[in-house]
């Protein structure tokens, strides 16, 4: 943090800001419309009922990971400009001094459109998809665990019960997930650094090589401390959306 607001000033901590904004709507919507809807087919009951006849956890894990499969299609090239804009680490130009690499989303999104085509945008989406499949089905049972086990037999969780489940399904899911986070992001930043990975594996093995084990574990600190508010406050919206609608 210190080195970031030395070099970048507080404007470093906002780098790569604005696409995630504008995408994260549409790729909650996708997770959590295909979860939901995924559970109904499943179980044949709808969000009401599940109250009373909760659903088995494997149907809640096939339900997220199929959600979490089709959310991160939605996610990749959000996420890809995301990443490059973040790893883009020069303070803002000065007058006179040459621009930098991408000079904002759209910029970026433009130049790897023109220098790779489509599917340069969707560099890195494999491991994503890797990430997000299972993590997103360990997200909705530790969600659903922890409510269940906080609530008595046929009652609707609280708020403060839906606010520390959420919080916590989005740790265990962001630990889990964090190894193949690292990979992913190597992946997304390969083509611009130098180093070129012939796949997947082939990143997983010279990370190891390279820097040890406790490269999968980049982050995890951070991603946790956040996870728990951000996932808190998506549970409650959901929660509650579904009880106003539905
Ligand atoms: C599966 N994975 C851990 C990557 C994400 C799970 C939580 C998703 C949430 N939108 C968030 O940003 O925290």
């Amino acid at each position: 943090m210190v080195k970031t607001y030395r070099h970048e000033s507080l404007l470093g901590f906002f780098k790569g800001m604005s696409f995630p904004i504008v995408s994260i709507a549409v790729v909650n919507s996708v997770l959590f419309g295909v979860y939901s809807n995924a559970l109904l087919a499943l179980t044949a009951t709808s969000h009401q009922e599940r109250r009373a006849q909760p659903p088995s956890y494997t149907h809640v894990f096939i339900a997220g990971c199929t959600g979490g499969f089709l959310q991160a299609y939605c996610l990749a090239p959000f996420d890809l400009i995301k990443v490059r804009l973040q790893n883009q680490t020069e303070p803002r130009a000065q007058p006179g001094s040459p621009p930098p690499r991408y000079r904002g989303p759209v910029h970026c999104a433009a130049s790897i459109f023109q220098a790779e085509g489509p599917r340069g945008l969707f560099r890195g989406a494999w491991a994503l998809t890797l990430r997000d499949t299972p993590t997103l089905g360990i997200y909705f049972v530790t969600y659903e665990w922890l409510c269940h086990q906080s609530t008595p037999d046929g009652q609707n969780p609280s708020s403060a019960t839906v606010l520390v489940a959420g919080g916590f399904a989005g740790i265990t899911s962001w630990v889990t997930a964090t190894p193949l986070d690292v990979i992913k992001s190597r992946m997304q930043m390969a083509g611009l650094e130098q180093r070129a990975y012939r796949g997947l594996l082939d990143c997983v093995v010279s990370s190891v090589r390279q820097e040890g084990l406790g490269v999968f574990f980049r982050g995890l600190t951070i991603n946790s401390a956040r996870a728990f508010p951000v996932n808190a406050v998506t549970f409650l919206s959901y929660e509650y959306l579904l009880h106003s609608w539905g």
